[in-house]
């Protein structure tokens, strides 16, 4: 792969000064831009192109020059009064909808209406809006076309040849020094109909798509290429108003950033010719700059208060050869086994980049507090050690402290995401870390202080968030009109929980884990490395200006010496055990119940989808009617499978019959939890694993997830798993010059969305040539490795799946550039191919530099939920779903079908740690999550569509997917029958 180097960088450099030139060029670097986002999720990368340009030294703060606001953020009269004296020229974004419907364009109708005096630019749905206000009609294109590249030509198509010639591919226009045949992403439905435009004579046609898209044809669900010819661009005869359909803020699409600067030099040039650059303002006063969305979302939520009040004390044991993911399973087994709020983050994935060390601990230490949220009642609680031990056996904990929350995702500092943030704030560790090393006997002896572990994790909180969290990430969620009536009679989904709230997990649950057991690979997995941690609190620890609830925080160094040591020996001990086979007892009793459960298996009653099959497929084609009227350009449609464990066997299974009384399969108390655990793990190990037991709530999770959301590191190491398989391709995008080197001590936030999921061939064995020695013979390995291979190359050409990759890592950036530094965000790794151990699935790797004043949980706050999980544009596509993921509601006929919550699953899991906000989430996938009371299980499963889906595939993904635990699910109730005989 070869970088790009891009044209603009050479193209602007200028041998002779000239007055005339340094002026533009002055002009164009204070250049005051207004962008108007239509609810878009690459708004933000349009400004990230803004910053792009290089005409922008890097040095100099940004954001006092553009003004982004929502397009119904205001109303017309004071956009036009307060905000338009100020800016230069306009950016009108793309967006859901048409510009034919009022509410979907908002003050942009009045924008083009009526100034006269400022250039424009719209994109896509702007560019759209340009012909619909101009005269022309929006209608629906030949095809769709969502995340395909095209090649332009500009200076073909116009109304005549002569007039082309007259105002393209010359200076002075929008494509000015970009080579025909550039290559552009489409994200559209709907294009600027040509027949209506051509009685327009403002308007000029000035490029044209070339070449073929792939189309789906719905009624026979073959696939062709079809020629496209659509407009590409419009130009205003005499107005400087320019449009181009495709996305020029888009990762693939060439010469992006040559547009901007285009367009910005034509501001330059039409403010010198009209002489408006005496009457420019001197710059944006404060009042107006705090209207714009950049003020309120960049906010960060305040620093901590004072001087950090914890220190890190770190035990660390010596190395151990072994298989690191067997030890941290039979450690927590050991540890932690019969905890009642046990939790572990467990790497269970050998091989596997992201699998390089697990953390497990326990919500029950003295000095832990657990906190809760529930969207249901907006309250936020911390709950800590009590004494008095009211609450189920060995969980006692009460609350002692709550809050109210009145979140609004338009005031900084209410959500709970930002309540979360200031509590994050308040319990940070130091620099300084004492570490013991310790014997083999684990005895602590001498200790020196270090500053840096081979790991992110110094204690901290760790805990996962609901997919309905999104109330209060999105802005605008809740009050956004929703396009198309009101969603399922105003029920929300999180206030769907079938009326016992108290069986669902809470929407927040995160513990802070002031102790906890690290155990880290080696890098080449070859042994491990156990830490133990514990976070203690400072001997300076002034009560009177913390929270009361900090005096619960943590212990003091006397009693966590105490555990410490004890803890040391404890692992030693279990370490002799684990060398002399103890993994393998503990696995064989599992194989041992296994054999005698395979009757079982076949008596287990299916699980129940909450969308049936033609339900779904249902949902996928009313996705993709949506898609077509462009409403959304992708679509995450999921269903969740759920199985009743108080009756798991068929309906007149003989087993029923034969036994003494009900057979069940709930879960009831950790050790019950850590089967299914240790089951699903067997079926589906995977990097981002977990298991938490809520012992007070009677409930759980276990999970097998394989993609990571986002992780907060100030040790960014930009490598990659680039399948051997994939013979890849020259690939081009734009940001690839902008990869950074230089890391180190500079905060991170990198995402690695997943999309494009194929299952491998298995190799037979015995294959039908097998001996006894030999099971598989040479040439059935070779014919199912060349198959792998080939699925791994399709997935990697695959047109579908590269576009639905290439529409999130788009989404990704856009959501990374609302709080990373300008001209940061880059992808160092585009639609990767990443081979486990039943799936190849397509990974891109997204990066950007924290802006200092931005919280680790804020950055997660910013990108929730996942846009893996939710498609694009991301609220309104959220939005859509909830009219598709929907059940009937108890008791009620069929029509009345209410949203259900999609729970922990599309959520996330993970840590932030309680030193410089260094954070790992997953996405929760691939997950099982036990509620009402043990009583129920349930696993969610889908999978991103697009207008070239086909139904039945999509259904067929959610079975593979669904098929990664399902396994595990059905081993585990097997178990749990057989033990009952
Ligand atoms: C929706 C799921 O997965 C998401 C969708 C994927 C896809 O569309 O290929 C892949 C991984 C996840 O981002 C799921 O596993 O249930
Ligand atoms: N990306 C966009 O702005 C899309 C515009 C419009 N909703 C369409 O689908 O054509």
């Amino acid at each position: 792969m070869s970088p790009l180097t891009s044209p603009a960088a050479s193209s602007n450099a200028l041998a002779v000064p000239d007055p005339t030139e340094l002026a533009l060029k002055r002009l164009q670097e204070s250049m005051r831009t207004l962008i108007v986002d239509n609810y878009d999720s690459y708004t933000y990368n349009l400004l990230h192109l803004w910053f792009k340009r290089p005409h922008l030294p890097d040095a100099r703060p940004l954001d006092d020059r553009v003004i982004l606001i929502r397009n119904d953020q205001y109303p017309w009269e004071i956009v036009r009064d307060r905000i338009l004296p100020f800016v230069d020229n306009i950016i009108i974004s793309p967006g859901p909808g048409t510009p034919e419907i009022a509410s979907d364009f908002g003050v942009c109708a009045n924008i083009l209406r009526e100034v006269r005096d400022k250039p424009i630019f719209g994109v896509c749905l702007g560019h759209q809006g340009i012909a619909h206000i101009f005269g022309g009609k929006v209608v629906k294109a030949r095809a769709a076309v969502h995340g395909q590249l095209s090649p332009v030509k500009y200076k073909h198509g116009f109304k005549t040849v002569s007039e082309a010639n007259t105002v393209v591919g010359k200076e002075g226009t929008l494509f000015e020094g970009i080579p025909e045949n550039l290559r552009v992403v489409r994200y559209h439905s709907l294009v600027a109909d040509p027949e209506s435009l051509a009685g327009i004579d403002d308007l000029l046609i000035t490029a044209y798509a070339v070449g073929t898209v792939r189309v789906r044809d719905p009624t026979t669900g073959q696939f062709h290429n079809e020629a496209t010819t659509e407009i590409m661009a419009l130009q205003h005869r005499t107005l400087p108003i320019y449009g181009v359909q495709f996305h020029p803020e888009s990762i693939c699409t060439e010469y992006g950033r040559q547009l901007m600067t285009n367009f910005h030099r034509l501001t330059a040039e039409y403010l010198t010719a009209n002489g408006l650059v005496e009457r420019r303002p001197a710059g944006i006063p404060s009042d107006v700059l705090a209207m714009s969305a950049l003020a309120s979302t960049s906010i960060a939520s305040p620093a901590a208060s004072g001087a950090p009040e914890l220190r890190l004390v770190t035990a660390k044991l010596p190395a151990l050869e072994c298989n690191p993911a067997d030890l941290t399973l039979f450690l927590f087994e050991w540890l932690y086994g019969d905890d009642q709020m046990g939790f572990m983050l467990d790497s269970a994935k050998l091989g596997d980049l992201n699998s390089t060390y697990s953390i497990m601990g326990s919500g029950l230490s003295a000095g832990s507090v657990t906190v809760r949220y529930r969207l249901a009642d907006n309250r936020a609680q911390i709950l800590a050690f009590d004494p008095s031990g009211y609450a189920p056996a060995g969980v006692e904990r009460r609350v002692v402290h709550e809050e109210k929350l009145h979140p609004d995702t338009l005031k900084p500092g209410t959500t709970f995401w930002d309540w979360m943030q200031t509590v994050v704030n308040q319990t940070q560790a130091d620099d300084q870390i004492q570490l013991f090393d310790l014997g083999r006997a684990g005895w602590l002896e001498d200790y020196r202080y270090v500053d840096e572990l081979p790991f992110a994790f110094r204690g901290g909180w760790v805990g996962h968030f609901t997919y309905e969290m999104k109330a209060e990430s999105l802005p605008m969620y809740s009050t956004q009109s929703r396009p198309h009536g009101s969603s399922g009679d105003g029920v929300h989904p999180a206030n769907n929980s079938g009326g016992d709230a108290s069986a669902e997990l809470p929407d927040v649950n995160l513990i802070f884990a002031d102790r906890s057991i690290v155990v880290r690979y080696l890098p080449d997995a070859s042994g491990a490395e156990v830490y133990i941690q514990a976070l203690v609190r400072s001997s300076t620890f002034d009560s009177s200006e913390a929270p009361q609830w900090f005096g619960h925080i943590a212990d003091t160094s006397d009693t966590t010496m105490e555990w410490l040591g004890s803890t040391a020996r404890s692992i030693s001990q279990a370490l002799v055990e684990f060398a002399h086979g103890g993994a393998k007892r503990a696995d064989n009793s599992d194989n041992g119940a296994a054999s005698n459960t395979q009757a079982v298996i076949d008596e287990i009653a299916d699980p129940v989808s909450a969308l049936s099959y033609a339900e779904y497929i249902a949902a996928v084609e009313q996705s993709q009617k949506w898609i077509r009227e462009g409403e959304s350009y992708e679509v995450c449609l999921t269903t969740q499978f759920r199985v009743d464990l108080t009756n798991p066997l068929k309906a007149g299974s003989p087993l029923a019959a034969a036994s003494n009384g009900p057979l069940t399969a709930e879960i009831r108390d950790p050790a019950t939890m850590r089967k299914l655990y240790r089951s699903l793990r067997r079926f589906n190990p995977a990097p981002y694993a977990a298991y938490f037991w809520f012992g007070d709530i009677g409930g759980g999770i276990a999970g097998s997830s394989p993609e990571r959301f986002l992780r907060v590191t100030t040790n960014l190491n930009i490598k990659s798993m680039d399948s051997e398989l994939i013979d890849t391709d020259e690939a081009i995008w734009n940001e690839h010059q902008s990869i950074p080197t230089e890391t180190k001590g500079r905060r991170w936030v990198e995402m690695k969305p997943i999309k494009g999921t194929v299952r491998r061939p298995k190799i037979p064995s015995p294959c039908p040539h097998g001996t006894m020695l030999s099971p598989v013979c040479d040439h059935c390995e070779a014919r199912v490795k060349a198959a792998d291979k080939q699925l791994a190359n399709e997935l990697y050409h695959d047109v579908k799946e590269r576009a639905e990759n290439l529409m999130i890592v788009d989404l990704i950036r856009n959501d990374l550039t609302t709080f990373c530094g300008p001209n940061t965000v880059c992808v160092p790794h585009l639609m990767a191919i990443e081979t486990y151990a039943h799936v190849h699935q397509m990974v891109t790797t997204v990066c950007g530099e924290l802006r200092d004043e931005v919280g680790g949980l804020k950055a997660l706050d910013r990108c929730f939920p996942p846009g893996s999980m939710t498609g694009a544009p991301k609220l309104r596509t959220v939005q859509l779903l909830e009219y598709l993921e929907t059940e009937r509601r108890k008791g009620e006929e069929e029509e009345k079908r209410v949203p259900y919550p999609r729970g922990i699953y599309s959520g996330c899991i993970g840590y932030i740690s309680a030193h410089g906000g260094q954070a790992d989430w997953s996405v929760v996938i691939r997950t099982v999550v036990v509620d009402h009371h043990g009583k129920r299980l349930s696993a969610g499963a889908g999978g991103a569509l697009t207008i070239l889906s086909d139904p039945h595939k999509e259904w067929e993904e959610v079975l593979v997917k669904f098929g990664s635990v399902y396994p595990g699910i059905k081993s585990y109730i097997a178990e749990r029958i057989a033990e009952q005989f």
